[in-house]
């Protein structure tokens, strides 16, 4: 069977033709968590004119060689202000950001002056260059300000700010369909007859598409039946991926395979040696990644986790799977039979600078309160029995560590 790093190694190289999508302009608050399609040049240098770092007074250095200097302040520069150039052998107040008048090469701040009137006294000597910024001393005209690729955070979208930039070139987000399969299911805001159950893996899934900065869209339940998982497929043409839940085991009405190939899918692979999740399906439809996740709660959000997730980083232009996996140590002993490589969901907690990895009390794949409450994976290889506690382990983390 195939190992869960494998399985996404796969669906990484399956997409290499379609990811990343194509790039749209967007407004700076958009662009937020997106991945840059093309470098952000500098069409001015920053900064653009030689300013203050302090408030103090700007003077030529040559003047002040020695401490006790006493020069004229010929005037004040305040930022924003444009100053006249400084004559011979007079200094000027001075504030942060200010342009440094011509002629001038120094600041001094003004705890290190006396001020005497209409005089300045130096106290020490001053040094060409101090708290001086130079003109392009952060970025040169038409330097690379930000390289194709990064994702934008909140000090890029400074950096593109004071460049001028209102709008961003960055990859489209990934439309994700979200398909819930099963004669059981009911929407959230229908009361659940008997035998029927309320569709949680839409929601959960629809938030986590969110959070790895793809746009979700619900669409309607498919039946266990041929005819309502066709129908339900074609709704979901053109969108960049599909993702069903249920219906993918060996049940008589597990149907999504069969229904994803008849729709004309080619389908990669359908189980992972892994728990949760072993039933898991993905394929490509055209340009459509489709991703067959299994229908108890934490298997789909685990698959999601693992498959997905990484999938439309992909897409979206992003690196990686934007998660650390680190060393940790298993805070309880765990046991479990060889051959697949178990997922527990786990608390995180560094004590004395190592991470320990408590797994939750139920690692059952169809509790709803298992779902959430833990800030990692802790990842039991599958050739693993018996884990004493303290046994490392590796964990991926999906939140910070907890304080102890
Ligand atoms: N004979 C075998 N039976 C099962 C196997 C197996 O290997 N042999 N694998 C088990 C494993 S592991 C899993 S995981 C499940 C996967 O089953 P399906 O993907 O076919 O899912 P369903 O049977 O449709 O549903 C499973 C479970 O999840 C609930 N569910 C489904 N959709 C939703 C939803 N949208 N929101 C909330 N809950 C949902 C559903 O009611 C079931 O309780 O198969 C095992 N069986
Ligand atoms: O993998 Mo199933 O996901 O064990 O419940």
């Amino acid at each position: 069977m195939l190992e869960p790093d494998a399985a996404r190694a796969r669906i990484l190289a399956a997409l290499e033709d379609v990811a990343p999508l194509p790039p749209e302009r967007v407004s700076l608050a958009e662009a937020l968590g997106r991945a840059l399609a093309e470098p952000v040049l500098a069409p001015r240098a920053l900064p653009p004119f030689d300013s203050s770092q302090m408030d103090g007074y700007a003077l030529r250095a040559a003047d002040a060689r020695a401490p006790g200097a006493r020069l004229r302040v010929a005037f004040e520069v305040y930022a924003g202000s444009v100053p006249p150039p400084l004559p011979e052998g007079a200094c000027c107040r001075i504030f942060t950001g200010a342009p440094v008048p011509a002629g001038a090469d120094a600041v001094e701040m003004q705890e290190e002056v006396a001020r005497q009137g209409a005089f300045a006294r130096f106290r020490r000597a001053a040094e060409p260059g101090r708290f001086v910024r130079p003109a392009g001393s952060d970025l040169a005209l038409g330097a690379v300000a930000l390289e194709a690729g990064a994702a934008v955070d909140a000090g890029a979208t400074g950096l593109a700010a004071a460049l001028g930039r209102t709008e961003l070139a960055v990859y489209r987000r990934p439309r994700v369909g979200l398909l819930a399969t099963g004669d059981e299911l009911v929407p959230v805001d229908r009361p659940p007859a008997a035998g029927q159950i309320l569709d949680s893996n839409s929601h959960a899934l629809a938030a986590a598409c969110r959070e790895a900065g793809a746009v979700p869209l619900l669409l309607p339940f498919a039946r266990d039946e041929r005819g309502s998982l066709r129908r339900a497929l074609a709704a979901a043409r053109g969108l960049d991926a599909l993702v069903s839940t249920g219906g993918v085991s060996v049940g008589e009405k597990d149907l999504v395979k069969e229904a994803v190939e008849a729709a004309g899918a080619r389908l990669d692979f359908w189980k992972v040696a892994m728990k949760p999740g072993k039933p898991v399906a993905f394929g490509r439809w055209g340009r459509t990644a489709v991703f067959g996740l299994p229908g108890n709660p934490a298997s789909a959000l685990v698959t999601f986790e693992l498959f997905v997730r990484p999938a439309l980083r992909r897409l979206a232009g992003l690196p990686g799977t934007g998660r650390v996996r680190l060393p940790a140590r298993l805070a309880e002993p765990a046991s479990k039979p060889a051959g697949l490589t178990h997922f527990l969901r786990a608390r995180a907690t560094v004590r004395a600078g190592q991470l320990w990895v408590e797994p939750l009390r139920s690692q059952a794949s169809g509790h709803l309160t298992s779902v959430t409450g833990f800030e990692a994976l802790a990842v039991l290889p599958s050739a693993a029995t018996r884990l004493r506690r303290g046994a490392a382990v590796e964990a991926i983390l999906l939140a910070p560590p907890r304080e102890p």
